[in-house]
Protein backbone atom coordinates (compact mmCIF):
# COMPACT_ATOMS: atom_id res chain seq x y z
CA UNK A 1 0.00 0.00 0.00
CA UNK A 2 1.46 3.56 -0.87
CA UNK A 3 0.91 6.89 0.13
CA UNK A 4 -1.18 8.72 -2.05
CA UNK A 5 0.39 12.13 -1.82
CA UNK A 6 -1.06 13.85 -4.58
CA UNK A 7 -4.68 13.02 -2.51
CA UNK A 8 -2.75 13.82 0.38
CA UNK A 9 -1.91 17.58 -0.67
CA UNK A 10 -5.66 18.03 -2.66
CA UNK A 11 -6.66 18.39 0.94
CA UNK A 12 -5.18 21.75 1.81
CA UNK A 13 -7.25 23.38 -0.82
CA UNK A 14 -10.21 21.76 -0.25
CA UNK A 15 -12.85 24.40 0.99
CA UNK A 16 -14.78 22.30 4.19
CA UNK A 17 -11.57 22.04 5.74
CA UNK A 18 -10.85 25.60 6.04
CA UNK A 19 -14.39 26.04 7.06
CA UNK A 20 -13.27 23.15 9.55
CA UNK A 21 -10.65 24.94 10.58
CA UNK A 22 -12.56 28.48 11.52
CA UNK A 23 -15.24 26.37 13.27
CA UNK A 24 -11.79 24.65 15.56
CA UNK A 25 -10.21 28.08 16.06
CA UNK A 26 -13.93 30.05 16.78
CA UNK A 27 -14.61 27.01 19.43
CA UNK A 28 -11.24 26.97 21.18
CA UNK A 29 -10.97 30.92 21.56
CA UNK A 30 -14.82 31.27 22.59
CA UNK A 31 -13.82 28.21 24.79
CA UNK A 32 -10.60 29.73 26.19
CA UNK A 33 -12.04 33.34 26.78
CA UNK A 34 -15.18 32.47 28.55
CA UNK A 35 -13.34 30.26 30.51
CA UNK A 36 -10.63 32.51 31.58
CA UNK A 37 -13.33 34.93 32.60
CA UNK A 38 -15.53 32.64 34.52
CA UNK A 39 -12.29 30.80 36.11
CA UNK A 40 -11.15 33.81 37.21
CA UNK A 41 -14.33 33.97 38.98
CA UNK A 42 -14.86 30.94 40.58
CA UNK A 43 -11.28 31.39 41.47
CA UNK A 44 -11.66 34.55 43.80
CA UNK A 45 -14.73 32.90 44.77
CA UNK A 46 -13.01 29.75 46.48
CA UNK A 47 -9.99 31.94 47.58
CA UNK A 48 -12.33 34.67 49.18
CA UNK A 49 -16.29 34.47 48.81
CA UNK A 50 -17.96 33.90 51.33
CA UNK A 51 -18.27 30.52 52.95
CA UNK A 52 -21.67 29.48 50.65
CA UNK A 53 -19.67 30.88 47.78
CA UNK A 54 -16.54 28.92 48.52
CA UNK A 55 -18.79 25.52 48.88
CA UNK A 56 -20.11 25.95 45.54
CA UNK A 57 -17.28 27.24 43.62
CA UNK A 58 -15.43 23.90 45.69
CA UNK A 59 -17.57 21.50 44.31
CA UNK A 60 -18.13 22.97 40.77
CA UNK A 61 -14.64 22.39 40.42
CA UNK A 62 -14.91 18.53 41.88
CA UNK A 63 -17.75 18.22 39.59
CA UNK A 64 -16.41 19.17 36.20
CA UNK A 65 -12.70 18.19 36.45
CA UNK A 66 -14.17 14.75 37.05
CA UNK A 67 -16.67 14.05 34.16
CA UNK A 68 -15.34 13.58 31.23
CA UNK A 69 -15.30 15.97 27.96
CA UNK A 70 -16.81 13.60 25.93
CA UNK A 71 -19.77 12.33 27.83
CA UNK A 72 -20.40 16.25 28.73
CA UNK A 73 -20.55 16.94 25.46
CA UNK A 74 -22.83 14.08 24.63
CA UNK A 75 -25.26 14.78 28.05
CA UNK A 76 -25.40 18.55 26.77
CA UNK A 77 -26.66 18.34 23.21
CA UNK A 78 -29.25 15.69 24.41
CA UNK A 79 -30.46 17.59 27.22
CA UNK A 80 -33.18 18.49 24.89
CA UNK A 81 -34.63 14.88 25.41
CA UNK A 82 -35.30 16.00 29.39
CA UNK A 83 -36.01 20.03 28.72
CA UNK A 84 -37.57 20.03 25.57
CA UNK A 85 -37.48 23.99 26.11
CA UNK A 86 -33.74 24.16 25.20
CA UNK A 87 -34.11 22.49 22.13
CA UNK A 88 -33.76 25.78 20.10
CA UNK A 89 -30.28 26.32 21.61
CA UNK A 90 -28.97 22.90 22.34
CA UNK A 91 -30.33 21.28 19.60
CA UNK A 92 -26.97 23.54 17.79
CA UNK A 93 -24.10 21.02 17.77
CA UNK A 94 -21.28 24.37 17.89
CA UNK A 95 -23.34 25.99 21.08
CA UNK A 96 -23.15 22.38 23.13
CA UNK A 97 -20.34 21.68 22.26
CA UNK A 98 -19.16 25.34 23.37
CA UNK A 99 -21.11 25.16 26.73
CA UNK A 100 -19.75 21.69 27.32
CA UNK A 101 -16.37 22.88 26.87
CA UNK A 102 -16.43 26.13 29.05
CA UNK A 103 -18.11 23.97 31.68
CA UNK A 104 -15.19 22.04 31.86
CA UNK A 105 -12.91 24.94 31.01
CA UNK A 106 -14.04 27.02 33.94
CA UNK A 107 -12.93 24.52 36.53
CA UNK A 108 -9.49 23.82 34.97
CA UNK A 109 -8.66 27.55 34.63
CA UNK A 110 -10.45 28.13 38.18
CA UNK A 111 -7.62 26.08 39.32
CA UNK A 112 -4.95 28.01 37.21
CA UNK A 113 -5.96 30.88 38.57
CA UNK A 114 -6.00 29.93 42.08
CA UNK A 115 -2.48 29.14 41.56
CA UNK A 116 -1.39 32.80 39.83
CA UNK A 117 -3.68 34.49 43.02
CA UNK A 118 -1.74 32.92 45.99
CA UNK A 119 1.33 33.25 44.27
CA UNK A 120 0.96 37.14 44.24
CA UNK A 121 2.89 37.90 47.50
CA UNK A 122 0.69 39.11 51.09
CA UNK A 123 3.24 41.97 50.89
CA UNK A 124 1.35 43.50 47.34
CA UNK A 125 -2.28 43.39 48.87
CA UNK A 126 -0.75 45.14 51.97
CA UNK A 127 1.10 47.79 50.18
CA UNK A 128 -2.03 48.26 48.02
CA UNK A 129 -4.19 49.09 51.01
CA UNK A 130 -1.38 51.20 52.82
CA UNK A 131 -1.66 53.20 49.52
CA UNK A 132 -5.59 53.70 50.29
CA UNK A 133 -6.83 51.14 47.82
CA UNK A 134 -10.47 49.48 48.43
CA UNK A 135 -11.02 45.89 47.70
CA UNK A 136 -11.12 46.25 43.76
CA UNK A 137 -8.65 48.71 43.50
CA UNK A 138 -5.88 46.44 44.87
CA UNK A 139 -7.46 43.35 42.76
CA UNK A 140 -7.51 45.79 39.32
CA UNK A 141 -3.77 47.08 39.57
CA UNK A 142 -1.71 45.15 41.92
CA UNK A 143 -3.08 41.19 42.62
CA UNK A 144 -4.71 40.46 38.69
CA UNK A 145 -1.97 41.74 36.46
CA UNK A 146 0.67 39.81 38.64
CA UNK A 147 -1.18 36.57 39.10
CA UNK A 148 -2.29 36.77 35.30
CA UNK A 149 1.42 36.90 34.59
CA UNK A 150 2.12 34.29 36.59
CA UNK A 151 -0.79 32.18 35.08
CA UNK A 152 -0.31 32.97 31.20
CA UNK A 153 1.93 29.95 30.55
CA UNK A 154 -0.84 27.67 31.73
CA UNK A 155 -3.48 29.24 30.46
CA UNK A 156 -1.49 29.21 27.04
CA UNK A 157 -1.27 25.38 27.41
CA UNK A 158 -5.24 25.43 28.12
CA UNK A 159 -5.75 26.98 25.00
CA UNK A 160 -3.47 24.39 22.94
CA UNK A 161 -5.07 21.48 25.00
CA UNK A 162 -9.12 22.93 23.66
CA UNK A 163 -7.47 23.17 20.40
CA UNK A 164 -6.72 19.37 19.96
CA UNK A 165 -10.41 18.51 22.18
CA UNK A 166 -12.47 20.17 20.05
CA UNK A 167 -11.88 17.02 17.79
CA UNK A 168 -14.33 15.32 20.57
CA UNK A 169 -17.34 17.38 19.50
CA UNK A 170 -16.99 15.73 16.35
CA UNK A 171 -19.02 12.89 18.36
CA UNK A 172 -22.25 15.22 18.11
CA UNK A 173 -21.47 15.40 14.18
CA UNK A 174 -19.95 19.25 14.37
CA UNK A 175 -18.61 19.22 11.39
CA UNK A 176 -14.84 20.18 12.98
CA UNK A 177 -11.54 18.70 11.57
CA UNK A 178 -11.72 14.86 12.35
CA UNK A 179 -15.53 15.40 11.35
CA UNK A 180 -14.54 16.31 8.04
CA UNK A 181 -11.78 13.68 7.79
CA UNK A 182 -13.94 10.96 8.82
CA UNK A 183 -16.65 11.84 6.28
CA UNK A 184 -14.05 11.66 3.99
CA UNK A 185 -12.59 8.65 4.19
CA UNK A 186 -15.57 6.50 4.58
CA UNK A 187 -16.45 7.32 0.74
CA UNK A 188 -12.42 6.59 -0.18
CA UNK A 189 -11.11 4.37 2.55
CA UNK A 190 -8.02 6.97 2.26
CA UNK A 191 -7.48 6.67 6.44
CA UNK A 192 -3.68 7.77 6.32
CA UNK A 193 -3.67 10.27 4.17
CA UNK A 194 -6.57 12.17 5.35
CA UNK A 195 -5.94 11.69 9.03
CA UNK A 196 -2.24 13.12 8.15
CA UNK A 197 -4.07 15.91 6.44
CA UNK A 198 -5.70 16.71 9.82
CA UNK A 199 -3.24 16.53 12.16
CA UNK A 200 -1.36 19.19 9.43
CA UNK A 201 -4.38 21.40 9.95
CA UNK A 202 -4.42 21.01 13.90
CA UNK A 203 -0.38 21.85 13.93
CA UNK A 204 -1.00 24.74 11.30
CA UNK A 205 -3.87 25.87 14.20
CA UNK A 206 -1.67 25.48 17.16
CA UNK A 207 1.75 26.93 15.93
CA UNK A 208 -0.02 30.02 14.70
CA UNK A 209 -1.64 30.71 18.12
CA UNK A 210 1.62 29.37 20.03
CA UNK A 211 3.48 31.90 18.12
CA UNK A 212 0.61 34.73 18.80
CA UNK A 213 1.34 33.76 22.53
CA UNK A 214 4.64 34.21 22.35
CA UNK A 215 4.49 37.92 21.35
CA UNK A 216 2.07 38.83 24.44
CA UNK A 217 4.13 36.76 26.69
CA UNK A 218 7.43 38.47 25.77
CA UNK A 219 5.21 42.03 26.21
CA UNK A 220 3.79 41.07 29.31
CA UNK A 221 7.19 40.16 30.66
CA UNK A 222 9.22 42.60 33.06
CA UNK A 223 11.77 40.34 33.86
CA UNK A 224 12.74 40.79 29.53
CA UNK A 225 12.67 44.37 29.61
CA UNK A 226 16.05 46.57 30.55
CA UNK A 227 15.54 50.21 30.25
CA UNK A 228 18.89 51.81 31.49
CA UNK A 229 20.34 54.51 33.79
CA UNK A 230 19.71 57.84 32.33
CA UNK A 231 22.22 59.64 30.89
CA UNK A 232 23.70 63.01 32.57
CA UNK A 233 21.63 65.51 29.91
CA UNK A 234 18.62 63.22 29.64
CA UNK A 235 18.78 63.33 33.37
CA UNK A 236 18.75 67.30 33.51
CA UNK A 237 15.85 67.38 30.42
CA UNK A 238 14.18 65.21 32.64
CA UNK A 239 14.51 67.41 35.78
CA UNK A 240 13.24 70.29 33.96
CA UNK A 241 9.88 68.56 34.36
CA UNK A 242 9.87 67.84 37.65
CA UNK A 243 7.38 69.58 40.12
CA UNK A 244 8.01 69.84 43.82
CA UNK A 245 5.26 68.41 45.71
CA UNK A 246 4.00 70.32 48.78
CA UNK A 247 4.86 67.66 51.76
CA UNK A 248 2.65 68.34 54.70
CA UNK A 249 4.27 70.71 57.61
CA UNK A 250 2.69 70.03 60.43
CA UNK A 251 0.32 72.92 62.20
CA UNK A 252 2.25 72.60 65.50
CA UNK A 253 0.05 75.18 67.72
CA UNK A 254 -0.78 75.17 71.34
CA UNK A 255 -3.41 72.82 72.11
CA UNK A 256 -3.58 70.73 68.53
CA UNK A 257 -4.61 67.68 68.59
CA UNK A 258 -1.55 64.68 68.48
CA UNK A 259 -1.25 63.19 64.93
CA UNK A 260 -1.30 59.95 66.59
CA UNK A 261 -3.01 58.96 69.83
CA UNK A 262 -3.36 55.41 70.95
CA UNK A 263 -5.34 54.17 73.27
CA UNK A 264 -5.52 51.03 75.11
CA UNK A 265 -4.23 49.11 71.73
CA UNK A 266 -4.58 45.13 72.40
CA UNK A 267 -4.06 42.54 69.94
CA UNK A 268 -3.61 38.54 70.54
CA UNK A 269 -2.75 35.82 68.21
CA UNK A 270 -5.11 33.18 69.45
CA UNK A 271 -4.16 32.28 72.98
CA UNK A 272 -0.75 34.91 72.66
CA UNK A 273 -1.45 38.37 73.88
CA UNK A 274 0.92 40.44 71.56
CA UNK A 275 0.14 44.09 72.75
CA UNK A 276 -1.29 44.72 75.93
CA UNK A 277 -2.90 47.88 76.39
CA UNK A 278 -0.50 50.02 74.39
CA UNK A 279 -0.63 53.73 74.93
CA UNK A 280 1.13 56.14 72.23
CA UNK A 281 1.14 59.71 71.73
CA UNK A 282 2.91 61.19 68.70
CA UNK A 283 2.49 64.98 68.46
CA UNK A 284 2.87 66.91 65.11
CA UNK A 285 6.03 66.97 63.79
CA UNK A 286 7.62 64.21 66.28
CA UNK A 287 9.60 61.68 65.44
CA UNK A 288 9.37 58.64 67.92
CA UNK A 289 11.21 55.47 67.11
CA UNK A 290 10.12 52.20 68.55
CA UNK A 291 12.86 50.16 69.95
CA UNK A 292 12.59 46.53 71.83
CA UNK A 293 13.65 42.78 71.47
CA UNK A 294 12.30 40.55 68.79
CA UNK A 295 9.18 39.21 69.13
CA UNK A 296 7.99 42.21 71.42
CA UNK A 297 5.11 43.66 69.39
CA UNK A 298 7.06 46.53 67.81
CA UNK A 299 5.94 45.18 64.41
CA UNK A 300 2.47 44.31 65.07
CA UNK A 301 1.86 47.88 66.91
CA UNK A 302 2.79 49.71 63.43
CA UNK A 303 0.74 47.89 61.61
CA UNK A 304 -2.38 48.42 63.77
CA UNK A 305 -1.87 52.06 63.09
CA UNK A 306 -3.20 51.93 59.80
CA UNK A 307 -5.51 48.89 60.11
CA UNK A 308 -2.96 45.94 58.51
CA UNK A 309 -3.54 44.46 61.77
CA UNK A 310 -6.95 44.55 63.50
CA UNK A 311 -7.67 45.68 67.07
CA UNK A 312 -9.34 43.53 69.65
CA UNK A 313 -9.58 46.58 71.77
CA UNK A 314 -8.77 50.25 71.62
CA UNK A 315 -8.40 53.07 69.54
CA UNK A 316 -6.63 54.58 66.74
CA UNK A 317 -7.39 58.60 67.07
CA UNK A 318 -5.83 61.15 63.88
CA UNK A 319 -5.52 64.73 64.50
CA UNK A 320 -7.66 64.64 67.00
CA UNK A 321 -10.08 62.29 64.84
CA UNK A 322 -11.49 58.74 65.89
CA UNK A 323 -9.64 56.39 62.54
CA UNK A 324 -10.10 52.63 63.79
CA UNK A 325 -11.62 51.30 66.89
CA UNK A 326 -11.55 47.86 67.69
CA UNK A 327 -15.01 46.00 67.89
CA UNK A 328 -17.32 48.66 65.50
CA UNK A 329 -18.38 47.97 61.96
CA UNK A 330 -16.07 49.20 60.09
CA UNK A 331 -16.42 51.95 58.38
CA UNK A 332 -14.33 51.68 54.94
CA UNK A 333 -14.92 54.97 53.78
CA UNK A 334 -13.43 56.92 57.05
CA UNK A 335 -10.64 54.38 57.28
CA UNK A 336 -9.58 54.64 53.74
CA UNK A 337 -9.23 58.48 54.29
CA UNK A 338 -7.70 57.99 57.46
CA UNK A 339 -4.93 55.61 55.52
CA UNK A 340 -4.29 58.33 52.98
CA UNK A 341 -2.82 60.70 55.48
CA UNK A 342 -0.42 57.65 56.29
CA UNK A 343 2.46 56.50 54.81
CA UNK A 344 4.02 53.18 55.22
CA UNK A 345 7.47 51.67 54.20
CA UNK A 346 7.74 48.09 54.70
CA UNK A 347 10.73 45.86 55.80
CA UNK A 348 10.76 43.98 52.18
CA UNK A 349 9.87 47.01 50.17
CA UNK A 350 6.62 45.74 48.62
CA UNK A 351 6.77 47.96 45.57
CA UNK A 352 5.07 46.65 42.69
CA UNK A 353 7.23 44.27 40.50
CA UNK A 354 4.98 44.61 37.13
CA UNK A 355 5.52 48.61 37.35
CA UNK A 356 8.59 50.75 36.51
CA UNK A 357 9.54 52.97 39.77
CA UNK A 358 7.61 55.90 37.74
CA UNK A 359 4.18 54.09 37.81
CA UNK A 360 4.91 52.77 41.42
CA UNK A 361 5.35 56.31 42.96
CA UNK A 362 2.39 57.23 40.58
CA UNK A 363 -0.43 54.75 41.18
CA UNK A 364 -1.60 56.00 44.34
CA UNK A 365 -2.12 59.73 42.72
CA UNK A 366 -3.61 58.14 39.71
CA UNK A 367 -5.87 55.89 42.02
CA UNK A 368 -7.31 58.61 44.56
CA UNK A 369 -6.97 61.51 41.41
CA UNK A 370 -4.59 63.33 43.59
CA UNK A 371 -3.75 65.96 42.03
CA UNK A 372 -6.56 66.06 39.33
CA UNK A 373 -3.90 66.06 36.18
CA UNK A 374 -1.65 63.24 34.75
CA UNK A 375 0.84 65.59 33.77
CA UNK A 376 0.73 67.21 37.48
CA UNK A 377 1.08 63.36 38.61
CA UNK A 378 4.05 62.91 36.73
CA UNK A 379 5.53 66.49 37.89
CA UNK A 380 5.73 65.56 41.10
CA UNK A 381 6.14 61.76 41.01
CA UNK A 382 9.91 62.73 39.15
CA UNK A 383 10.45 65.66 41.92
CA UNK A 384 9.58 62.78 44.25
CA UNK A 385 12.17 60.34 42.87
CA UNK A 386 14.85 63.07 42.69
CA UNK A 387 14.64 63.70 46.25
CA UNK A 388 15.65 60.18 47.21
CA UNK A 389 18.18 60.43 44.17
CA UNK A 390 16.65 57.84 41.84
CA UNK A 391 15.72 60.06 39.16
CA UNK A 392 18.25 58.79 36.64
CA UNK A 393 16.37 55.35 37.03
CA UNK A 394 12.78 56.40 36.21
CA UNK A 395 11.75 53.90 33.65
CA UNK A 396 13.16 50.75 35.82
CA UNK A 397 11.64 48.23 36.90
CA UNK A 398 12.30 47.40 40.44
CA UNK A 399 14.27 44.11 39.82
CA UNK A 400 16.45 46.27 38.20
CA UNK A 401 17.41 48.50 41.36
CA UNK A 402 19.47 47.72 44.32
CA UNK A 403 17.49 46.89 48.30
CA UNK A 404 18.62 49.98 49.24
CA UNK A 405 17.24 51.73 45.65
CA UNK A 406 14.35 49.87 45.79
CA UNK A 407 13.70 50.99 49.65
CA UNK A 408 14.12 54.63 48.62
CA UNK A 409 12.06 54.47 46.52
CA UNK A 410 9.08 52.85 48.06
CA UNK A 411 9.39 56.22 50.56
CA UNK A 412 8.67 58.33 47.19
CA UNK A 413 5.86 56.23 46.71
CA UNK A 414 4.57 56.63 50.33
CA UNK A 415 5.38 60.58 50.00
CA UNK A 416 3.26 60.56 47.16
CA UNK A 417 0.13 61.12 48.40
CA UNK A 418 1.77 64.11 51.12
CA UNK A 419 0.84 61.73 53.95
CA UNK A 420 0.89 63.35 57.20
CA UNK A 421 2.36 60.74 59.08
CA UNK A 422 4.97 58.32 57.69
CA UNK A 423 5.48 54.50 59.03
CA UNK A 424 8.60 52.98 58.51
CA UNK A 425 8.69 49.24 59.56
CA UNK A 426 12.32 48.15 60.06
CA UNK A 427 13.26 49.71 56.88
CA UNK A 428 16.95 48.81 56.98
CA UNK A 429 16.46 45.08 57.68
CA UNK A 430 16.19 43.69 54.82
CA UNK A 431 19.10 45.62 53.61
CA UNK A 432 23.15 44.76 53.01
CA UNK A 433 25.33 46.62 55.29
CA UNK A 434 26.28 49.53 52.89
CA UNK A 435 22.73 50.29 51.69
CA UNK A 436 21.65 50.70 55.24
CA UNK A 437 23.09 54.58 55.52
CA UNK A 438 21.65 55.81 51.69
CA UNK A 439 18.71 54.95 53.17
CA UNK A 440 18.52 56.46 56.39
CA UNK A 441 20.23 59.14 55.13
CA UNK A 442 16.68 59.84 53.10
CA UNK A 443 14.14 59.22 56.17
CA UNK A 444 16.85 61.69 58.37
CA UNK A 445 16.04 64.44 55.50
CA UNK A 446 11.82 63.91 56.27
CA UNK A 447 12.73 64.16 60.00
CA UNK A 448 14.67 67.24 59.42
CA UNK A 449 11.63 68.65 56.95
CA UNK A 450 9.74 68.16 60.27
CA UNK A 451 7.55 65.41 59.15
CA UNK A 452 5.90 63.29 61.48
CA UNK A 453 7.10 59.68 61.83
CA UNK A 454 6.77 56.30 63.72
CA UNK A 455 10.13 54.26 62.80
CA UNK A 456 10.22 50.28 64.13
CA UNK A 457 14.10 50.23 64.16
CA UNK A 458 17.10 48.17 65.35
CA UNK A 459 19.68 50.77 64.58
CA UNK A 460 20.47 52.31 67.79
CA UNK A 461 22.57 54.81 66.54
CA UNK A 462 20.11 55.94 64.16
CA UNK A 463 17.29 56.06 66.38
CA UNK A 464 19.50 58.30 68.64
CA UNK A 465 20.21 60.52 66.19
CA UNK A 466 16.63 61.64 65.01
CA UNK A 467 14.47 60.73 67.19
CA UNK A 468 12.07 63.54 69.55
CA UNK A 469 11.85 60.34 71.75
CA UNK A 470 12.62 56.31 71.45
CA UNK A 471 10.07 54.10 72.64
CA UNK A 472 11.39 50.67 74.31
CA UNK A 473 8.98 47.85 74.07
CA UNK A 474 8.92 44.61 75.82
CA UNK A 475 5.99 41.62 75.77
CA UNK A 476 3.77 43.66 74.35
CA UNK A 477 3.76 46.56 76.71
CA UNK A 478 5.80 49.59 76.31
CA UNK A 479 8.86 49.81 79.16
CA UNK A 480 10.59 53.22 78.77
CA UNK A 481 9.47 56.28 76.41
CA UNK A 482 12.31 59.15 77.02
CA UNK A 483 13.87 61.37 74.64
CA UNK A 484 17.33 60.83 73.89
CA UNK A 485 18.85 63.39 75.72
CA UNK A 486 17.23 61.98 78.67
CA UNK A 487 18.86 58.74 77.58
CA UNK A 488 21.86 60.22 77.46
CA UNK A 489 21.75 62.15 80.45
CA UNK A 490 22.65 60.81 84.05
CA UNK A 491 19.41 60.68 85.36
CA UNK A 492 18.75 57.38 87.19
CA UNK A 493 15.59 55.59 86.97
CA UNK A 494 14.40 52.09 85.82
CA UNK A 495 13.18 52.80 82.54
CA UNK A 496 15.91 54.90 81.47
CA UNK A 497 18.61 52.25 82.97
CA UNK A 498 16.50 49.70 80.85
CA UNK A 499 16.40 51.61 77.42
CA UNK A 500 20.42 52.72 78.22
CA UNK A 501 21.19 48.57 78.14
CA UNK A 502 19.05 47.83 75.21
CA UNK A 503 20.57 50.43 73.55
CA UNK A 504 23.99 49.97 74.36
CA UNK A 505 24.63 53.57 75.35
CA UNK A 506 27.97 53.32 76.96
CA UNK A 507 27.52 53.88 81.07
CA UNK A 508 30.46 56.48 80.72
CA UNK A 509 28.60 58.37 77.76
CA UNK A 510 26.04 59.17 80.72
CA UNK A 511 27.17 61.58 83.35
N1 LIG B 1 0.16 36.81 61.79
C1 LIG B 1 0.59 36.33 62.97
N2 LIG B 1 0.08 35.19 63.46
C2 LIG B 1 0.48 34.70 64.65
N3 LIG B 1 1.41 35.30 65.43
C3 LIG B 1 1.95 36.44 64.99
C4 LIG B 1 1.58 37.02 63.74
N4 LIG B 1 2.28 38.15 63.57
C5 LIG B 1 3.08 38.28 64.65
N5 LIG B 1 2.87 37.25 65.51
C6 LIG B 1 3.54 37.03 66.78
O1 LIG B 1 3.45 38.24 67.51
C7 LIG B 1 4.64 38.44 68.25
C8 LIG B 1 5.14 39.84 67.99
O2 LIG B 1 5.55 39.91 66.64
P1 LIG B 1 6.12 41.25 66.03
O3 LIG B 1 6.45 40.97 64.61
O4 LIG B 1 5.21 42.35 66.33
O5 LIG B 1 7.46 41.42 66.87
P2 LIG B 1 8.64 42.44 66.68
O6 LIG B 1 8.87 43.08 67.99
O7 LIG B 1 8.38 43.33 65.54
O8 LIG B 1 9.84 41.44 66.34
P3 LIG B 1 11.06 41.60 65.33
O9 LIG B 1 11.95 42.65 65.89
O10 LIG B 1 11.70 40.24 65.36
O11 LIG B 1 10.47 41.93 64.00
C9 LIG B 1 5.62 37.36 67.84
O12 LIG B 1 5.65 36.37 68.86
C10 LIG B 1 5.03 36.77 66.60
O13 LIG B 1 5.30 35.41 66.48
Amino acid sequence: MTFNWAYFFSLFSMNAFWQACVTVVELSVLSWLAGLVLGFLMASARLSGPGWLKSISQVYIWLFRSVPLLVLVVFVYNLPQLFPGTGAILGNAFVAGLIATVLVETAYMAEIHRGGLLSVAKGQHEAGHALGFGYVGIQRMVVIPQALRIALPSLINEFITIVKQTSLVSVISLPELLMTGQRLYAENFLVMETLAAVAVYYVLIVSVFSLLFQLVERRVNVQAKTPQTLADEQLAALREQAQPLALRQPAIQHGSPDALLMKDIHKAWGQHEVLKGVELRVAPGEVVSVIGPSGSGKTTLIRTINGLESLDKGEVVLFGEGFIQAGNARNRKAEQQGIRRIGMVFQGFNLFPHYTILQNVMLAQRYHHQPEKETVRRAQALWLLDKVGLLAHVDKYPHQLSGGQQQRVAIARALALSPDIMLFDEPTSALDPERVGEVLKVISELAREGMTMVIVTHEMDFALAISDRVILMNQGNIQADATPAHIRCGEHSPALQRIRQFMGVNAAEVA
